[in-house]
């Protein structure tokens, strides 16, 4: 598997200056770094300044990469070359929603070669949390990553820093709070752990299961320890009632953020529906899918920084006893 990882922070915070620093560190340490750069209008000026750090640099250009671009990265990402040591790199422009990517970058079945992604935020330390409007977006885009990296502290006093890292905590921002040197370190790591996974995979080719939710090893929770995000899919009972169902979305823990799957009723035994839950004030929706959808195995996918898996499986036990 490769590590993909995902750079976010606001306009101008400082992630490109961060690359800079980022790719030679990642070169020294073996590392092989392919960068993606997303960015309004032209990519390439962005893409221009990094060229002499990479050996592959490619450029998107236009509206945010978690929804105007979506399907440009992923097409970027699916023709990537899964060469040793690698890693996918992706600049994301300073408006991004990321947890809207994240999403999106771990459900894409085309990118299955891949990790979840590893997302690393950077925070300008001037201007952290004094952009009026904006600030709820730059909150927004650190509360996922797994490194918070503060840019500009050469221009800001010790104090200013120490608030800035206070406000983190106090906004519930838990990624590690890391400099280039930190990420450079924890990202060799993640490659040389991912080349074994690969490794291991192979081996283990023919056993019939999807890797990633082998049954064999006993799990199936696709879970990154180097994000705060994790994924796991449950089976669901081969019929459930609706208004049961229904309920337990509309109860799902706040740590989950994003609820989707297959499901069939007992109300309408004979039908597939595709179910969708996009966060708890939304009622969760349903799309049928017909009698004989590609797969016909009920079962529900949950996302989110944590996932409280005790606490989803009962309750799918309590409304499959019901
Ligand atoms: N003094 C100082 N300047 C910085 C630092 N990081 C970035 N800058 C400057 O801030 C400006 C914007 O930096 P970029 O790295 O281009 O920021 P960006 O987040 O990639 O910008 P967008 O892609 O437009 O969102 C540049 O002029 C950088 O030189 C820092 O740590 N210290």
């Amino acid at each position: 598997m490769t590590p993909l990882v995902v750079i976010v922070g606001f306009l101008g915070s400082g992630k490109t200056t961060f690359l800079k620093s980022l790719l030679p560190e990642l070169k020294s340490q073996g590392v092989a770094p392919k960068v993606i750069i997303n960015d309004y209008q032209n990519a390439g000026v962005d893409a221009e300044q990094l060229r002499a750090f990479t050996e592959e640099i490619r450029a998107i250009s236009g509206d945010c990469v978690c929804c105007g671009s979506r399907e440009e990265l992923v097409s970027s990402l699916e023709s990537f070359q899964h060469t040793p040591g690698s890693i996918a790199v992706v600049e994301t422009n300073g408006t991004t929603d990321a947890e809207q990517l994240i999403e999106m970058l771990s459900l894409e079945p085309g990118l299955e070669k891949f990790t979840l992604p590893i997302q690393i935020s950077l925070i300008d330390g001037k201007r952290w949390q004094k952009r009026f409007w904006h600030n709820a977006l730059e909150r927004e885009q650190a509360r996922t990553a797994a490194h918070v990296v503060i840019s500009r502290q050469d221009v800001v006093d010790a104090k200013r820093v120490e608030e800035v890292k206070e406000s983190l905590r106090e906004h519930k921002v838990r990624g590690q709070i890391s400099d280039v040197a930190t990420v450079a370190a924890e990202l060799a790591r993640v490659v040389a752990r991912a080349s074994i996974v690969s490794a291991r995979l192979v081996e283990k080719a023919g056993c019939g299961c999807d890797h990633d939710h082998c049954e064999h090893e006993g799990h199936s929770h696709h879970h990154h320890q180097d994000s705060h995000f994790s994924s796991i899919e449950l089976a669901l009972p081969e019929l459930v009632k609706k208004s049961d169902f229904s309920a337990f979305l509309r109860g799902l823990p706040d740590e989950v953020i994003r609820a989707k799957g297959l499901v069939r009723f007992i109300e309408e035994p004979e039908e597939f529906f595709v179910f969708q839950k996009v966060d708890r004030f939304e009622e969760p929706q349903f799309f049928s899918v017909g009698k004989e959808p590609t797969v016909r195995v009920p079962l529900a996918l949950f996302i989110g920084p944590e996932i409280p898996e005790d606490r989803l499986r009962d309750g799918i036990s309590r409304f499959s006893e019901s």
